[in-house]
Parts: C-alpha cells; sequence; structure tokens
C-alpha cells in the first residue's frame, strides 16, 4: 500500500536543541495514527513541520505521492492535508457559522455581503447539525466553551473536504463529555474515509482510538506499532519514565 504521508529524515534545531533529529515514518491511508512521546520530544514541531508552519532544515515530507517540504499551509490545505492546534485557532470575533463560511475559502467581503455558493452553505448547515452546533451557530466564537471551540476548530477543518487531518492534542484540558464527542467524531470521519494522525497525551484516548502508535523521543521516531505493543515496549517505557 502507498503510504498517504511519508516524512523521511526530517530534521529541525532551535540553536542547539535539536527538536526533530531525522525523524522518519509514514502514515497509512484508512488509519488512525497516534504521534506519542514525552513533553518536548517534538511532536508539535513535526506537525509545524508537516504542514507547512516552519520549515525543515533536513529532510522530505510526501503527501499522496507528492514531494510537499516547505509549502505553504494554505496550499496544502487546498490539497487536502489540513490540521488543528493545541490552542483552537478559531475567529473569536466571527460567529460559529462565520468561521466555517471562512474556512471554505470565502473573503471577509464575500462573508459579510452573504454572496456564498449554495452548496457551501448547505454544507455549513450540514456540519452545523452533524457537530450538534446549530443552537450556538449566531454566537461569536469567543463566547464558546473551550472545549466547543476545539469541536468548532475541527468541523471548520472539515470545510476543506480534507483527505488527511492532524490533530494535536483534541482532548487536552477538554471535559469528560466533550472527550466522548470528540471521539465519536473522529470515529464518524474515519469510518466516512479521512485519515488521521493525532498528537495526544491522554493514553487511554490513545489506546482505544488509535492504530498504529507511532512513539517520539529527542525528536526521532523510536516505536512503530499496534496499541497492544507500546505499553510493554522497553524503549519507550524507558523515555517516558527516563524523561
Ligand atoms: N520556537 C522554538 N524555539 C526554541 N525552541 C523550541 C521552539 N519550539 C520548540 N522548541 C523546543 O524544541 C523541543 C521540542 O518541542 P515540541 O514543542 O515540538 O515538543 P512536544 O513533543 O510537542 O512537547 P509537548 O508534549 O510538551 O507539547 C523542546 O525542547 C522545545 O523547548
Amino acid at each position: 500500500m502507498t503510504a498517504l504521508l511519508e516524512v523521511d529524515g526530517l530534521a529541525k534545531s532551535f540553536g542547539s536543541v535539536h527538536a526533530v533529529d531525522s525523524a522518519s515514518f509514514e502514515v497509512q491511508p484508512n488509519t488512525i495514527t497516534a504521534l506519542i512521546g514525552p513533553n518536548g520530544s517534538g511532536k508539535t514541531t513535526l506537525f509545524n513541520l508537516i504542514t507547512g508552519y516552519l520549515p525543515p532544515d533536513q529532510g522530505q515530507v510526501r503527501f499522496q505521492g507528492r514531494d510537499i517540504t516547505g509549502s505553504s499551509s494554505g496550499r496544502l490545505y487546498r490539497r487536502g492535508l489540513s490540521r488543528t492546534f493545541q490552542q483552537a485557532r478559531i475567529f473569536p470575533q466571527l460567529t460559529v457559522q462565520e468561521n466555517l463560511t471562512v474556512a471554505a475559502g470565502y473573503s471577509w467581503q464575500q462573508l459579510f455581503g452573504r454572496r456564498m455558493s449554495r452548496a457551501d452553505r448547505e454544507r455549513v448547515g450540514s456540519l452545523l447539525e452533524e457537530f450538534r452546533m446549530g443552537h450556538v451557530a449566531d454566537l461569536f466564537a469567543s463566547e464558546l466553551s473551550y472545549g466547543q471551540r476545539k469541536l468548532l476548530e475541527f468541523a471548520a477543518v472539515l470545510m476543506s473536504s480534507p483527505s488527511l487531518i492532524l490533530l494535536d492534542e483534541p482532548t487536552a484540558g477538554v471535559n469528560p463529555v466533550m472527550i466522548e464527542t470528540m471521539e465519536h467524531h473522529i470515529r464518524e470521519r474515519h469510518a466516512a474515509g479521512i485519515t488521521f494522525l493525532i498528537v495526544e497525551h491522554d493514553m487511554n484516548f490513545v489506546m482505544r482510538l488509535c492504530d498504529p502508535v507511532i512513539v517520539l523521543d529527542q525528536g526521532r521516531e523510536i516505536f512503530v506499532g499496534p496499541p497492544s505493543q507500546v505499553q510493554t515496549n522497553p524503549l519507550v517505557l524507558d523515555a517516558y519514565l527516563g524523561s
């Protein structure tokens, strides 16, 4: 099977800190792959390198077989590679509905002139329904709870019809009910054909949802395998207990 995403010898240093140090791994299509590792092991930096928010010092990233190293985040978004952030990046001064509209690629002028295609209007409507956000559609995003903002960001990246979504700590700081909601939506969208790469510290969440699991330590992968083998792998235990 051809990998959907290939990370090959990726490296990034900040001064003397080797945040990502020759990392290489693949994400196969139709998986929910986890990327875990102790604090500071380079997970967010890797996400930034893959999604065009940081240029790598070395190495290559391929998406759907094409070299995307150094491509801009906007270009990757339009090609079907989207991401979320640890702190949801949404527009607090726009309503929930407007946030989804902007994510479809509409300019601010079009947004306020209501010149939106019927198909996109319907997509916004169906996402509001799917994510049960109809009742908050006209609230400003700033009025949402922390968890709802994360959910909105997730819904917004779906406007680009992505084939791969990178989620950066989707459950961090989120209440248990919202964690279940998040898991439900990931499963639903996975069943509909979207591939996920998820950075997450909640091991219960990872163990029940993800396969395979990639473990990063000091900027490079030290384990790739099924969740059942992660917790007993000596290299993984060393990385976590030694940190
Ligand atoms: N912009 C930056 N400037 C300097 N150092 C940085 C920068 N970004 C990350 N680092 C360093 O790179 C290393 C990897 O950080 P990164 O945030 O990628 O790790 P992480 O695995 O995502 O951590 P966490 O689980 O705590 O979110 C850390 O030592 C961090 O301090």
